[in-house]
């Protein structure tokens, strides 16, 4: 028999004090694969089955849903190991009996589906369908619990629709998508548009304030909320009224956030509202019952374009802790080994990362040996990439047996990039998956039948419902259509009433009329059933007797084919989806497909290889990774060229690539590629000569590499300015300009300040290079 080890003798003793940490804030900083997201999933369990802490006090934050999936089922099986321990010691039967052994594979799982674990954005949906109707936004809004969540695409054509039709805006001067980026950027900052103008009152800052406002107005209209909404609502709600902040505040007495570098302004308020209930600025802490615990690493924070803001996990201590400093070891704990990359891959990762400025040095140690040396790969182009890289996976699946196609990972810096590799593949046989690229839930036969079901669950929804009022053809005309659109926009109620109400009808839709009719009392016979059919039930009925099934059928077409397998095929999702959560409720659907991002693949724990980019690597490991596309330009990428703190970003996108890698990491470039329709000549990142070169080997025959970046030669000949800092102290950087020093960021050989510019919110920066002195 195998010996059984409980989960805390599967911890390092830094990673067990971190587990059996019970109550008040602890914050875990530590390098990549140091075991962070295993102390906080073994937490949770510590949490259960020590503390007695019921789960649905629970409340962790992953990154991704998947994640969230995957943690539950390592607590799963923490639990049925902790079992088998207690019996046998007790000289009990071990859970032997297949009966007994599915008894308590159903406890587990009960257990774990009481806890909240998810990503923000699904967390927080689940909050709002008990309570958005309590929320009134700045212009007395309200919306009901049925709402619908935008994707991406119908937010898009929403905006794109208001700037070109109802604004009759110069689409070349907002552009749809820059707009939507500059209003999300808003609503993750917490600004409404009023707050929005105020600080950006130029021309241009009024202009995207009234898109801005016709967007949410229209948002309300159809009952709907956008992914950035989710967690700007909640706060906005808690903010608003103290007894359900109150109510929430007492539900979550643990709170668990993984990757906790990358929360933006808005998480954080969220978090910091459920753990404090009180004012923000609050100095005194109840921990008696709870706690608030975060893991993190500065070096991987990727995501500053959607706002993130690694300051927040530098501040964890003093925000959290009672204003304790920053190095108090009650409050902070530090990882130091690292348990998944072999010492060669490692000590590249530590070399290329200790060129940001922008750090906190810290100590990663490999506990593993050395394995072999980095195999950096220059092709003459982008197809000779993918060549060797798809040779190179089949020798080694060839060479080692214990390898399965899922061992294997291609990471690029852009989806784009993914084609050549695809191709070869293919041609290979070779089953792969790509991680975050066309989404399942984009195509649109799904839309078409998601359209359905939302429409079903939230009538409000007039994006739905233009989507499939005419879907699949029914004999009602564009012009049938914009007179009932503009009926109900003078009337001022969603397009739904017009359409129920047979006098309106009758009067505008001329010809149309039948089939108006057909199609809305069909959806009304399903409206009424909303309680008592299956959500699979209702799906597959409605798509045959709207005649949606019928349409693709007689279409014949190999296309039309896969269109309908792909129906068939949300259908097994849908039937998956209640299996797994015992709910047959359309709502509880509906979100769980609005948010299945497009990191989460519909087909999990399939042998194939993974291919995706460097953003959605985050957080995962695998045998052998290809780090593909080194080439200035390319990674980093071409808008961060000249830009230092941009470089640094690109630089933790790279270190986030390399530390993925177990046993073996390949890094390849081009000398050409082809870029936009172009082809273009590359060099080489220089993140590659920034890797040391006895830790390398390379197909370059002559290879004549500089010695490290400029920056870190200029570092070591300017230390005389690492004179000692101190807290309060005042300082003028010639970009920046004046700013006091928060923090003194202390660790390994270097020291870094924080430090907080007026208007700028707080920068880190090395006194040693930065154009900076004390005044
Ligand atoms: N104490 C330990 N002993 C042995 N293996 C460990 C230990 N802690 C973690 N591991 C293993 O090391 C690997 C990395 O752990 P984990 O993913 O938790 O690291 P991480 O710090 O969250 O990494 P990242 O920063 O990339 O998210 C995993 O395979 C994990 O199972
Ligand atoms: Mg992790």
């Amino acid at each position: 028999m195998t010996t059984q080890t409980s989960y805390l003798d599967q911890l390092n003793p830094s990673q067990r004090r971190a587990v059996k940490h019970f109550c008040g804030p602890l914050l875990v900083v530590a390098g990549a694969g140091s075991g962070k997201t295993r102390a906080l999933t073994y937490r949770i369990a510590h949490l259960i089955l020590y503390h007695k802490v019921d789960p649905e006090n629970i409340l962790a934050v992953t990154f991704t849903n998947k994640a969230a999936r995957e943690m539950k089922e390592r607590i799963e099986k923490t639990f049925a190991q902790e079992l088998a321990i207690e019996k046998y010691e007790q000289r009990l039967e071990l859970l032997k009996e297949y009966q007994q052994k599915q008894l308590f594979s159903q406890i587990y799982k009960n257990i774990t589906k009481k806890l909240w674990i998810g990503t923000f954005h699904s967390l927080c949906s689940r909050i709002l369908r008990y309570d958005i109707n309590k929320y009134r936004d700045e212009k007395g809004r309200t919306w009901q619990r049925n709402f619908s969540i935008m994707d991406d695409s119908d937010v898009q054509s929403l905006i794109k629709n208001i700037i070109t039709k109802q604004l009759k805006l110069d689409e070349k001067k907002f552009e749809a998508r820059s707009v939507r980026y500059e209003i999300s950027k808003a609503k993750n900052l917490g600004l409404s548009p009023a707050q929005y103008l105020r600080e950006n009152p130029e021309y241009k800052g009024k202009i995207i304030t009234e898109i801005y406002e016709e967007y949410q107005a229209q948002l309300a209209a159809n009952n709907a909320l956008d992914f950035d909404d989710l967690i700007l609502i909640p706060v906005r709600l808690f903010e608003q009224n103290e007894s359900i902040l109150g109510y929430w505040h007492n539900q979550f007495k643990h709170i668990l956030v993984d990757e906790y570098q990358d929360t933006n302004r808005i998480q954080y308020e969220l978090i910091r509202l459920l753990s404090t209930n009180d004012e923000p600025n609050k100095k005194e802490w109840n921990w008696k019952d709870r706690s608030i615990f975060v893991v993190g690493d500065a070096d991987q924070s990727i995501y500053s374009f959607r706002m993130a803001d690694f300051t927040i996990l530098l501040n964890f201590q003093s925000d959290f802790g009672d204003g304790l400093p920053d190095d108090d070891t009650r409050t902070m704990i530090k990882l130091e080994e690292n348990y998944r990359s072999r010492e060669n891959i490692l000590q590249a990762a530590n070399k290329l990362i200790e060129n940001n400025t922008q750090r906190i040095d810290k100590i990663l140690k490999a506990t593993r040996g050395i394995g072999d040396t980095i195999f950096c790969y220059r092709a003459d182009n982008e197809e000779i990439e993918a060549e060797f890289v798809i040779n190179k996976i089949k020798e080694f699946r060839r060479n080692n047996p214990e390898l399965n196609w899922g061992s294997f990972a291609i990471l690029y810096r852009m989806n784009a990039h993914s084609r050549p590799f695809e191709d070869r593949l293919v041609n290979s046989n070779i089953p792969y998956q790509i991680v975050g690229g066309f989404k399942f839930y984009d195509r649109q036969e799904i839309k078409d039948a998601i359209a359905y079901l939302k429409v079903i669950s939230n009538p409000s929804d007039t994006v739905s419902l233009l989507r499939i009022l005419n879907t699949p053809r029914r004999g009602i005309g564009k012009t049938t259509i914009e007179s009932l659109v503009t009926a109900s926009q003078e009337l001022g109620v969603p397009l739904w009433e017009i359409l129920s109400d047979e006098t309106s009808v009758s009067t505008i839709a001329g010809r149309a009329v039948k089939s108006i009719n057909q199609f809305v009392k069909l959806l009304q016979t399903f409206q009424a059933q909303i309680e008592t059919l299956p959500v699979a039930e209702i799906l597959l009925q409605l798509m045959e007797q709207s005649g949606y099934i019928a349409e693709l059928k007689n279409k014949g077409t190999e296309e039309a084919d896969n269109r309908l397998a792909n129906v068939f095929e949300l259908y097994n999702a849908v039937l998956k989806f209640t299996e797994d959560t015992e709910s047959n409720s359309i709502q509880d659907y509906l979100a769980t497909a609005s948010l299945s991002s497009d990191l989460d693949d519909l087909r999990e724990g399939q042998e194939k290889v993974s291919l995706m980019t460097l953003h959605s690597a985050k957080g995962l490991e695998f045998p052998v990774v290809f780090l593909v596309g080194l080439e200035q330009g390319t990674l980093p990428h071409m808008r961060s060229l000249g830009d230092p703190l941009s470089i640094e970003e690109e630089r933790r996108l790279c270190y986030v690539g390399v530390t993925r890698a177990q046993e073996q990491l390949f890094l390849t470039h081009t000398k050409e590629r082809f870029v936009w329709g172009n082809r273009e000549g590359k060099i080489p990142s220089q993140f590659l000569e920034e890797i040391p070169q006895e830790l390398v080997t390379t197909n370059v025959k002559t290879k004549t590499r500089q010695n490290s970046s400029v920056s870190s030669t200029k570092r070591s000949h300017q230390t005389t300015k690492d004179i000692s800092w101190e807290v309060g102290d005042r300082i003028y950087h010639s970009i920046f300009g004046e700013g006091e020093v928060t923090h003194i960021l202390a660790g390994g050989k270097r020291t870094n300040l924080a430090v907080k510019f007026s208007g700028l919110g707080q920068k880190i920066l090395d006194p040693t290079v930065a154009p900076m002195e004390r005044i």
